[in-house]
This record gives structure tokens, C-alpha cells and sequence, in this order.
């Protein structure tokens, strides 16, 4: 299986253009959180701005607004329990949207996933994540004609694939797939590997010091900011789930544990190196 290395970043990240503004790096919608989840999409809004996003919204419960804001004032917020009708606008405008990182497994959560999946359209990007995993693995929630990109760790995609872990091989994963024929998936774990028909490359760095709760949550963030800014495609996404684990490998030198925090405030100046130097 070809592996994913530095050389993808290079050839994905580019020197900013000089004539140019916000809206040319991608417009950004998170739909997460919840009152139980709130850090997860704080992570994952936090990992699109300091990976370059343009412009980043989240959609989430009112509860995480203070904090939110206090942690990262570059994002803006929509109240996610207001009637859909009034935010679908945003919806339609936003370049990536992300959903699931902490949205929990409500009755609320499951019709707000069922809307906004009918309401995407085909140029849009999808990123597909936590909560909204299982979510549409419990209830058979059909994928829209988009850009979709699915992020499960091993557990989630037996409830998409019912693969249980120990029979996740790769061609039994590549079978999976063909149920979801419009989705690039990235499968995580030890050495996540990144699918799409029948290409897979896998990492083959990253570790134990990741195993820590919103690594995930970041990941979604990095690679909603990378299809932003560089457009989607296999290998954007290939980079953006390399530069997550490069930099918590180097972080990894001198901590036992990596932390989502430490992750996200890494990434401007590891993308700035990659980029000066290709
Ligand atoms: N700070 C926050 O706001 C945070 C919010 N979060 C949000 O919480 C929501 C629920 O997400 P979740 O991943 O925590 O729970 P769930 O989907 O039940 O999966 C766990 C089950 O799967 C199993 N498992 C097997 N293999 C595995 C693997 N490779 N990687 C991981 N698990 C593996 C595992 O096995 P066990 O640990 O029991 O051995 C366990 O039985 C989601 O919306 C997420 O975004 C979290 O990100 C945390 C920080
Ligand atoms: N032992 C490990 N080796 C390499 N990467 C790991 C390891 N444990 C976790 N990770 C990485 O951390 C992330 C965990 O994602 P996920 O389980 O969705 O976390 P969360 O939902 O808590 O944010 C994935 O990118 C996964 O590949
Ligand atoms: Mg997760």
C-alpha cells in the first residue's frame, strides 16, 4: 500500500497569492457541539482557523457561545436550535461544512443531520464525523450528491460498514466503501488510511500520544481548512491527515501526550515551513 509522506504537503500547500482576501481560503460551517460535547466543536473550529480557513462558522447550542468566543474570537456563531429555515442560507453559502464532532445522538441531533443532509448541494463539501457517524449508521440516513468525506475512527465505521474491527481489512473496507460510492473515506486509527474507490495510502507516522479525547474533533478542522484553501481532493485530504499526525509526532519528542490544544496552536508554523521550503 503506497504511503503518505511529506512530499503530498508539498505538492498540496501553497504560498498565499498576494492579491487576495478571506474568502478566496474557503468559508467554513461547523454543526457540532452540544451541551455534554461543547469542546469538540470548539477543537474543530479551532484547527480550520489556525490551518488557514478564511472564514469558519459554527452552528451549535447557545451553551458553548461564551467559550467559544473566548477561546477563539475569529469564529462566528449560529444558534443551531433556531428554526432551520432561518440559517439554510448560511448553509448554501459556506465552501466545507463539517458535521457530527460532538453533536451527540438526540432525537434534535438526528432531524438537524436529516436537514441539513437535504439541504447540501453538489459543489459543497461534507465532512462526516462523530456523532453524525452513528447517526447514520443507526438510522440509515442516506448520503446527499456532494463532496463527502467520512472520518470514522474503527468504531464508527463498523456501525457504517458492519465490519466489526478485526475483519476491517482493506479489501473488505474497499468493498464497504461502494455502498458510499461519493465518499473519500479516512479511516482512523494506528496508521489511519485514506480510501477513495480503489486507491488507499496509508500514514505510517502518528502514534499513542494521540490517543487523547478531540484528536478526532482537530482532524476534521484541518482537513475542512485544507479542502477550503486547496480544494478537495484525495490528495488535499491525504495532506491535511499527514500534517495532523507530522505534527503531533514532533510535539511527541519531548510530551507523553499530544493535546488537541497544543496540535492546533502548532499548525501556522508548520505550515509556513512546508510551504517556504517548496
Ligand atoms: N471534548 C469533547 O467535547 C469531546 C467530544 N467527543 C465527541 O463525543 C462523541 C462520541 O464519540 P466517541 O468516539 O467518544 O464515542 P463512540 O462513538 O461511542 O466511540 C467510542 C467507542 O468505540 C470504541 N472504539 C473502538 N475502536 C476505536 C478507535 N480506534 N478509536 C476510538 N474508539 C474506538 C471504544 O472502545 P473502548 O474505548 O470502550 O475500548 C468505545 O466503545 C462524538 O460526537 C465526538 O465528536 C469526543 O471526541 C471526545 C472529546
Ligand atoms: N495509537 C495511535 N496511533 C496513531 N494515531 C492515533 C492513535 N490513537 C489515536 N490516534 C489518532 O487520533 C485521532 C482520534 O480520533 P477520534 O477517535 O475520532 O477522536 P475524538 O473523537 O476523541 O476526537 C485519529 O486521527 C487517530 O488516528
Ligand atoms: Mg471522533
Amino acid at each position: 500500500m503506497q504511503v503518505i509522506t511529506d512530499s503530498t504537503v508539498r505538492a498540496v500547500l501553497k504560498e498565499r497569492p498576494a492579491i487576495s482576501h478571506k474568502g478566496d481560503f474557503g468559508r467554513i460551517l461547523i454543526i457540532g457541539g452540544s451541551q455534554q460535547y461543547g469542546g469538540a466543536a470548539i477543537m474543530s473550529a479551532a484547527a480550520a482557523v489556525y490551518a488557514g480557513a478564511g472564514l469558519v462558522s459554527v452552528a451549535s447550542d447557545l451553551s458553548i457561545l461564551t467559550a467559544l468566543h473566548t477561546r477563539l474570537p475569529e469564529a462566528m456563531f449560529i444558534d443551531y436550535h433556531q428554526p432551520f429555515m432561518q440559517w439554510r442560507a448560511t448553509i448554501h453559502s459556506a465552501d466545507v461544512l463539517v458535521v457530527g464532532p460532538g453533536l451527540g445522538l438526540s432525537s434534535f441531533a438526528a432531524q438537524l443531520l436529516n436537514n441539513l443532509l437535504q439541504t447540501v448541494h453538489p459543489k459543497q463539501t461534507v465532512i462526516i464525523d462523530g456523532s453524525a457517524l452513528t447517526l447514520i449508521g443507526r438510522e440509515h440516513i442516506p448520503l446527499p450528491n456532494a463532496n463527502i468525506i467520512l472520518t470514522p475512527h474503527q468504531m464508527e465505521w463498523t456501525r457504517l460498514s458492519n465490519l466489526p474491527i478485526d475483519q476491517q481489512t482493506v479489501a473488505a473496507n474497499q468493498a464497504a466503501l461502494t455502498a458510499y460510492p461519493n465518499a473519500i473515506l479516512v479511516l482512523k486509527k494506528h496508521h489511519t488510511a485514506v480510501y477513495q474507490h480503489q486507491q488507499v495510502q496509508k500514514l505510517t507516522i502518528g502514534g499513542p500520544s494521540m490517543a487523547t479525547g478531540g484528536s478526532g474533533d482537530t482532524l476534521t478542522g484541518i482537513i475542512a481548512a485544507f479542502c477550503g484553501q486547496f480544494g478537495t481532493n484525495y490528495q488535499t485530504i491525504c495532506a491535511a491527515v499527514y500534517t495532523h499526525s507530522a505534527i503531533a509526532d514532533e510535539l511527541a519528542k519531548t510530551q507523553y501526550v499530544t493535546l488537541p490544544s497544543q496540535i492546533i496552536q502548532a499548525l501556522p508554523h508548520y505550515m509556513a515551513k512546508i510551504a517556504h521550503q517548496s
